[in-house]
């Protein structure tokens, strides 16, 4: 799906990270990657193994003090939290436009209109609702479209499908893998399913705990087209098994 010739949108190189408010152990150990544009790179882990750090310290919401971070020039960055997080007074429309509203200086990237966005999200017919209104697949939906404004090279989600019911977990697996195809942006995608890993990468990155470091990288092979057919697929299945061994294993080592 992507080329590795291309500059890295990202690049992380021995990223270590405590934070000082809490015990100061070490929460991530000395982590580095490379991830380019049209990559799908998911982060898998125990749970406080600093998923979600590393995405805070990737979006600059936290500072970096221990080895190096680096966007590309000019990288605009979306961020996709696991509480859709919209403005309850603010229509489905205002809320997919905000950072647009916000944003006071221009960006180097022309802004995708909230209108555009909403339709490539199937919410077009919802545009004037009020988030109370919505299902939790569709905030969530608003929520992406709202991380898009900016036109990101980068994307960052935090689990955005864990407090979602199966179902509408996979029809949002779906339509972010066409958003995905459709744009190119680079993501980063945290998650505790497996499975939902497997479905969207194009390489998956196991974490350790306690201090977090990146254990195995597992490339995912196969078809860059997926649907609700991949699922059935031997090579899927067989990829997911591949994945759950080496978690359990990180996940027994952690534990002991
Ligand atoms: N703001 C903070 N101040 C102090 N410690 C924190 C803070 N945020 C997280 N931590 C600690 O850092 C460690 C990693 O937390 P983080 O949320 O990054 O893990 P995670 O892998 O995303 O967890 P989960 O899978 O449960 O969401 C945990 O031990 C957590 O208690």
């Amino acid at each position: 799906m992507s080329s590795n010739t291309a500059a890295p949108i990202v690049e992380f190189s021995a990223l270590s990270h405590r934070y000082k408010n809490g015990d100061s152990s070490l929460v991530l150990d000395r982590l580095s990657l490379k991830a380019r544009r049209g990559e799908f790179i998911s982060f898998i882990g125990p749970s406080g193994c600093g998923k979600s750090t590393l995405l805070r310290l990737i979006a600059r919401l936290l500072p970096v003090t221990t080895g190096t971070l680096q966007l590309a020039p000019h990288t605009e960055v979306g961020f996709v939290f696991q509480d859709p997080t919209l403005l309850p007074w603010l229509t489905v429309e205002a809320n997919v436009a905000l950072p647009q509203t916000l944003r006071s200086h221009s960006t180097k990237q022309r802004p995708q209109t909230a209108k555009a966005l909403l339709a490539l999200v199937r919410l077009t017919e919802h545009s004037r609702a009020y988030p109370h209104e919505l299902s939790g697949g569709q905030k969530m939906r608003v929520s992406i479209a709202r991380a898009l404004t900016l036109s990101p090279q980068l994307l960052l989600l935090d689990e955005p499908f864990g407090a979602l019911d199966e179902m509408t977990r996979e029809h949002l697996q779906e339509e972010l893998l066409a958003l995905h195809a459709a744009q190119r942006w680079c993501g980063l995608f945290v998650t505790h399913s497996v499975a939902e890993a497997v479905f969207l990468s194009d390489r998956i990155f196991i974490m350790s705990a306690n201090p977090g470091k990146l254990v195995h990288e597992v490339s995912i092979k196969l078809p860059s087209e997926r649907d609700a057919d991949t699922r059935l697929s031997p090579a899927y299945q067989a990829q997911v098994a591949e994945v759950s061994r080496l978690l359990r294993n990180v996940e027994t080592a952690t534990a002991s």
